[in-house]
């Protein structure tokens, strides 16, 4: 389970988080819907510890993740940007490399490489190096390296940028694989068909808050709209920056 309160976050001129206070339960999809700028992007990063909030706390499992970040990271995957892979690494090496970086010894690491690996089906392209991968193959290597030590919770920014139709099929039906087997999955977007499609929860952000937080259908139903970008529009009052 994650769950953030009030956090704040300044950076340079801009309050990027401004009291954002959510949560993300076990089973479950839970979608950050914002516009561009929203403050979803330092959401996630102030959650990995990557940034430091200013104020409010980020808990991972019930662990803050800024008083103990490690064992926050060892139940929190964080799904890469799949273009920047390791492009002389071959899968098997890149995952069980960061197997390793997530505390397996060497035989875990391998071992627990293995399985993701045929989880994901990627047998076929596990010793390949990386270079010249499609965007699905990239894609699907990105998230085994952030699945590799079975964290509980997922938190992706923006998976499907830049997927084509196949890809974004096949990570959609991981990331329902992972939510049946009672992970906790947190992604940003501001793709609306891509949260009304996935999501069980779905989080609002408007200038570093969350506005609202609900199913699709109970958001629908609180603002009186059939659908949920409409639900959304009502919601924040303009539909800048999201994309249909
Ligand atoms: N390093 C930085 N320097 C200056 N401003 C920043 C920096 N990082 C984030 N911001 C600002 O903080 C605000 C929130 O940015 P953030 O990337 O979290 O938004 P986002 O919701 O992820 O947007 P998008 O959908 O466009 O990716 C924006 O106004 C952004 O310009």
């Amino acid at each position: 389970m994650i769950e953030v309160q009030g956090l704040t976050k300044k950076i340079a001129d801009v309050q990027a988080l401004d009291g954002l206070s959510f949560s993300a339960e076990d089973g479950k999809i839970t979608g950050l819907l914002g516009p561009n700028g929203a403050g979803k992007t330092t959401c996630l990063r102030t959650l990995f510890n990557l940034l430091r909030a200013d104020d409010g706390w980020a808990r991972v499992d019930g662990v803050d993740v800024s008083v103990e970040p490690l064992a926050a990271k060892q139940t929190l995957g964080l799904f890469p940007d799949p273009f920047g892979l390791y492009e002389r690494l071959s899968p098997r090496e890149y995952i069980g490399f960061f197997a390793e970086l997530n505390g397996l010894g060497k035989a875990a690491a391998q071992q627990a490489c293995s399985e993701v690996l045929e989880r994901l089906q990627m047998q076929d392209i596990a010793d390949r190096r990386c270079k010249g991968f499609s965007q699905g193959q990239r894609m699907k290597t990105a998230l085994a390296q952030a699945i590799v030590h079975k964290p509980k919770n997922i938190v992706l920014d923006e998976p499907t940028r830049g997927l084509d139709v196949m890809s974004t099929r096949t990570l959609r039906d991981l990331l329902l694989s992972l939510k049946a087997d009672g992970h906790c999955i947190l992604f940003s977007s501001h793709v609306m068909q891509e949260v009304s499609a996935l999501c069980d929860e779905v989080v609002v952000m408007a200038a570093g808050r969350a506005i609202a937080q609900g199913s699709p259908q109970e958001l629908c139903e609180r603002t009186g709209q059939d659908s949920l970008e409409e639900a959304f529009i009502a919601l924040i009052g303009s539909d800048e920056g999201i994309a249909a």
